[in-house]
């Protein structure tokens, strides 16, 4: 059986049992206290089925039974709960479980530990949306808040505490930040460490406590000069490159940070990178993530009327002119998207989805943890009839929240597909906000991470970029069309559809109309002969 046969059979079986366990709502759990035993024993069975897989190579499930906000307020301001008052299926708001991990975590569709409250009573936990290794997001030994606690019937016999929503789960016995406190040197391998995992936001915090305190060293400023360069801030980049100039601390790493960064403000505002060399390159080399910045200056965002926003063109450009250079907020392409398989199986919207789109929303997940500022410009894109109350960096209890449903969402209605044969997909911020057209002015094409937009015909200023989120919509007719774009969750309103539309509806009405005439005339005629007839 193929993945996508066994995640739509595994679909169905948990949308039956999900119904069935509807019943169980509001009730405690059919053995209460939940045995320890049985608790251990089956996070053990998980662990030596886990040992058994190969490495890197694993099927997870996650299954989602219910939307719901993250906690907006601090922990030390909710009511205390444990686990014999929790009810099945019910979001225990304005409540948190304080509860210590007592076993080694296991990765299973989620992060699964076993939790003891102040009571001795022993329950499981799973935590989704959180991909850092296990023993980072549960460790063993630690003492956590759980925020909200939603206690989930896995089958008619088991349940479980289940956190969607990372920032629900607070590790309280975590080390406090003394970051202050630390010498210069351990700070500035924190710095290079969170440089090398792309933690850019947290290289920034480590060196800037450094200069806090030594305004003048050398490296805290270089490493924070690369810091801005991976955040794409690249005046930011140099200007504190500059300001190791006027210290006298010029060395060759900066000279070429500076030379890097002042090639990526030059293609900010003036598109230079050379499209053409660059596709050139990236069609020999195939290599994924390219030194190139993003460059929009040619296009804005509007409100589009029915579509919602969309992208306008700033000024005129011909024909075959560069409209967007954009590079990739997160992508997955072949075969890493293929390195592990995770289903997720939407109960609530009745559909499930597995890679890439899963990956990808893994990467963004992962993303926004990396680079907290660009939380804003991701939370703004579309995101369907899901609205949150999450729009901004919200930082409680020293963790970044985040609506998992919502970004799930905006990653399932603006993902596009790339990479060879369209297997990968990507998240382009401000190509986001580009609208269909089946009969499209702009075509995208991907080098690498970079996203380029080329009109297809000459567009004026003020005009909107249209792409076709479908192949080939010249060869396709309406219904076809429809059918493509299904997916997306939205009945195109663009020109030519809206022209087909009324065609296809005047069509019908003047058939309508002339069937009905036909049919006054045949009784008319009919009539005619009874009457005739009744004459005879
Ligand atoms: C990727 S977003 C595009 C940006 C979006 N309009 C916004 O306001 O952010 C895709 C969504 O835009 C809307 N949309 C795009 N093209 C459309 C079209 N031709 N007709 C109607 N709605 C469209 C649909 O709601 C679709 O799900």
């Amino acid at each position: 059986m193929g993945i996508w046969e066994g995640a739509q059979e595994e679909y169905n079986r948990l949308l039956a049992l999900h119904k069935k366990l509807e019943a169980m709502k509001g009730r405690v759990p059919p053995q209460q206290p939940i045995l320890k035993e049985s608790v251990l024993t089956e996070l053990s069975s998980i662990h030596c089925r886990n040992a058994q897989r190969p490495p890197g190579s694993y099927t997870c499930h996650t299954v989602v039974t219910d939307y719901y906000p993250p906690c907006l307020e601090s922990w030390t301001t909710l009511q205390k709960t444990c686990i014999s008052q929790l009810r099945i299926g019910v979001h225990h708001v304005g409540q948190v479980l304080v509860v210590r991990l007592i076993t080694k975590p296991a990765n299973h569709g989620g992060c699964l530990s076993a939790i003891e409250d102040e009571h001795g009573h022993v329950a499981t936990i799973e935590v989704h949306n959180d991909h850092r290794e296990p023993y980072e997001v549960l460790p063993e030994g630690a003492t956590c808040a759980i925020k909200q606690p939603f206690f989930y019937a896995v089958s008619k016999r088991e349940v479980r505490v289940r956190v969607d929503h990372p920032s629900d789960l607070i590790l309280i016995a975590r080390e406090p930040t003394t970051i202050n406190a630390e010498p210069h040197a351990a700070m500035l391998q924190k710095a290079e460490a969170a440089l090398s995992m792309k933690q850019y936001t947290n290289a920034c915090r480590y060196c800037l406590t450094t200069l806090i305190v030594d305004r003048s060293n050398p490296r805290a400023r270089l490493l924070l000069a690369s810091a801005f360069y991976g955040l794409e801030k690249y005046k930011s980049c140099l200007e504190t490159l500059q300001q190791l100039q006027v210290l006298g601390q010029f060395d060759s790493d900066a000279s070429d940070l500076q030379t890097r960064g002042l090639a990526r403000l030059s293609e900010t505002y003036y598109a230079s990178c050379g499209i053409e060399e660059v596709a050139q390159d990236t069609s020999k080399t195939r290599q994924e993530w390219l030194d190139h910045a993003s460059s929009h200056e040619t296009v804005i965002v509007r409100d589009s009327g029915a579509a919602g926003r969309g992208l306008f063109a700033t000024k005129s450009v011909n024909k075959g002119d560069v409209v967007l250079c954009e590079t990739a907020f997160a992508m997955v392409l072949p075969p890493s998207q293929l390195a592990r398989v995770i289903c997720r199986h939407d109960l609530v919207r009745k559909r499930f989805r597995i890679n890439p789109d899963v990956l990808l929303y893994v990467r963004v997940m992962e993303e926004l943890q990396r680079r907290p500022t660009a939380v804003p410009d991701l939370l703004q894109l579309w995101s369907g009839e899901y609205r949150s109350e999450v729009k901004e960096v919200l930082i409680v209890d020293g963790n970044l929240v985040l609506d998992a449903f919502h970004v799930s969402r905006i990653v399932e209605l603006n993902a596009m597909a790339c990479g060879p044969n369209r297997l990968g997909e990507g998240i382009w911020l401000k190509a986001s906000y580009t609208n269909h057209s089946c009969a499209p002015n702009v075509s995208y094409k991907l080098h690498g991470n970079l996203l380029v937009g080329h009109a297809l015909e000459d567009i004026g200023e003020g005009q909107e970029l249209l792409v076709s989120y479908i192949d080939h919509p010249e060869t396709k007719p309406f219904k076809e069309r429809h059918q493509a774009l299904a997916e997306w969750d939205f009945a195109c309103q663009c020109p030519r559809c809206t022209t087909e539309y009324f065609a296809q509806w005047i069509n019908r009405i003047e058939g309508q109309l002339n069937a009905s005439e036909e049919n006054a005339r045949e009784v008319t005629h009919s009539d005619g002969q009874e009457a005739d007839d009744g004459g005879k």
